[in-house]
């Protein structure tokens, strides 16, 4: 494969069922190395999404090539490829963590002293003789991920692989994920949890009603939204400046908040700064969930 391919590339995408459209005109590539999240809400069409990559399902229009080729078509080479986590992950409880990802390493042609390994990686060796009806939800989520990881993937499809770990194992898992991308792997996670999201991955596609919104970095995303910043002001005293009074809100005693435009914020901060009642300020950028939010609107705004 040539490095300028894209590791999955997607054309004029949709998929129906039925009289229901899940997937819609999606047109996007994903490069080497490239962590992306896949966001929307319930039903947006993401496992669809994740399905037709892995040749699960079949698109009812356009074309997709993953390393090149159709997943439709069964290429053997392109599926031991490709590493996926479903929404939903659930093992036979009666084996051990060991035994359940020997039992996959075997299907993927993989030693298993190499499922021995990703145990230890995801943070399971101590827990790999014990059964896995045992384990808790973050143990069956990371075994899951360690099955993903079976066989060097060139693409891990990750569908919502944070929903229900505490925030510590949450870490570990993008921090894993980080090692991974920075190997070369392509990693396409699904998600609801957006905040999280943040310095997390380098590009969010936005889907709604089976349609991609928005496109792009968080930079990307909030010049497109163009939401207003807010900048947090707290005085010195209890004196309050002009330019203060009357354009913000108080939300502490000596506690302002200011929203401008983009394009305004230096002007505001270079005052702020410069003005010795202000004791300290803070830019606060639109969060994800207000972009997801802005673009959601937008659409229903021109009634699509
Ligand atoms: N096998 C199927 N038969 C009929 N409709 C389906 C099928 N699979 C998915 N759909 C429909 O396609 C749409 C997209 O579903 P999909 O599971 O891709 O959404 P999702 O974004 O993954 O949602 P969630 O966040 O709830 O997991 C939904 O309206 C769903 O009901």
């Amino acid at each position: 494969m040539k490095a300028d391919l894209h590791v999955i590339e997607l054309e004029g995408v949709a998929k129906r069922y039925g009289a229901v459209e899940a997937v819609r005109d999606v047109s996007f590539g994903l490069p080497q190395g490239a962590r992306v999240a896949l966001v929307g809400h319930n039903g947006a069409g993401k496992t669809t999404l994740m399905k037709l990559m892995l040749g699960l399902i079949r698109p009812s229009a356009g074309s997709l090539r993953v390393l090149g080729e159709d997943p439709a078509a069964g290429v053997a080479g392109v599926r031991q490829r490709l590493g996926w986590l479903p929404e939903n992950v659930s093992f036979n409880p009666a084996l051990t963590g060991r035994e359940v990802l020997r039992f996959f390493a075997r299907l993927k042609g993989e030693r298993a002293a190499a499922a021995d390994e990703l145990l230890a990686r995801v943070g399971l060796a101590e827990a790999a003789r014990r059964r896995v009806g045992g384990y808790s939800k973050g143990m069956r989520q990371r075994l899951g991920l360690a099955q993903a990881m079976l066989g060097h993937p060139r693409a891990l499809l990750l569908d919502e692989p944070t929903t229900g770990l505490d925030p510590a194992v949450r870490q570990g898992l993008y921090e894993m994920l980080a090692t991974l991308a920075g190997g070369g792997t392509t990693v396409l996670l699904s998600s609801h949890a957006l905040e999280e999201l943040e310095g997390r991955v380098e590009r969010v596609v936005i889907l709604d009603h089976g349609r991609v919104v928005a496109d792009g970095n968080m930079t990307e995303l909030r010049q497109l939204a163009m939401l207003p910043v807010r900048l947090r002001l707290t005085l010195a005293a209890e004196a309050v400046p002009d330019w203060v009074d009357g354009q913000a809100r108080r939300i502490g005693p000596r506690l302002f908040e200011l929203s401008c435009l983009q394009e305004d914020k230096m002007t505001l901060l270079r005052r702020a700064a410069g003005d010795p009642r202000v004791a300290d300020l803070e830019v606060l950028q639109p969060t994800l969930d207000e972009l997801y939010g802005h673009f959601l609107r937008n659409r229903a705004g021109r009634g699509e």
